[in-house]
């Protein structure tokens, strides 16, 4: 299909903050994760700035930022993976117009796959909950490969699996994380205004467009 004057085969799409609303989980699983070991809780602005690079660099960044020891990091991990799979998708909400997105996508003859930093046990279960795994065709977490977004190793190795060339994906995303491993693999990007983008405006970073909603994203190109 054509978009914003080009041919395109697939799109790779991000989850959290993209597709689905899922600061909630992240609050609940890690305030079970911070009590159980004795810690303060983290609130949801914390988590809107802190999200995006994987659950490792948020273990770390949530430990330093309650005061917790380093060395709990171990423990803290396998707390907050257990607490997480437990309320996976309880707290958290698929965005307005991404099912018409996807649909409007698929129905153009697109492949989908989502990639996203968070693992990929924790994706697919929470895809699978939300009723829009059937979208794609395949779905990588941020365990899936030897680096994450803002690396464009995911990008490209999804490409490969989707069977396309990255100038002929379109990535969809919500944070320069997605915008810079885009366009260090070779893929336009379109992102969404309404995830967390670490608490930087969106709009300042470079993409073929800005949406409001992804069901906005055919009218746009
Ligand atoms: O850091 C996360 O778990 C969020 O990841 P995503 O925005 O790449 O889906
Ligand atoms: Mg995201």
């Amino acid at each position: 299909m054509q978009l914003f004057g080009r041919e395109f085969d697939a799109a790779i799409v991000d989850l959290d903050g993209t597709m689905v609303d899922t600061q909630g989980d992240f609050v609940v699983a890690l305030g079970l994760c911070l009590t159980e070991l004795g810690l303060p809780v983290v609130d949801a602005a914390f988590v809107e700035l802190t999200v995006g690079k994987g659950s490792e660099h948020l273990i770390r960044s949530t430990l330093a930022h309650v005061g917790g020891d380093p060395a709990l990091y171990d423990a803290a991990w396998a707390a907050y993976q257990r607490h997480y799979l437990a309320i996976n998708g309880r707290h958290s909400r698929v965005y307005d117009g991404v099912i018409d997105g996807l649909t409007q996508l698929r129905g153009a003859g697109l492949r989908l796959a989502c990639l996203t930093n968070k693992p990929g046990d924790f994706a697919r279960p929470l895809l699978a909950a939300k009723g829009i795994d059937g979208f794609f065709d395949c779905v990588f977490g941020g365990d899936a490969f030897a680096r994450k977004k803002p690396d464009p190793l995911p990008l490209i190795e999804t490409c490969k699996a989707l069977g396309t060339q990255p100038a002929r994906t379109l990535m969809i995303g919500d944070s320069s994380n997605d915008a810079m491993a885009a366009r260090a693999a070779g893929c336009p990007v379109v992102l969404v205004s309404y995830g967390y983008n670490h608490g930087e405006p969106i709009r300042a970073v470079p993409a073929e467009t800005h949406l409001d909603t992804l069901s906005d994203l055919l009218r746009a190109a």
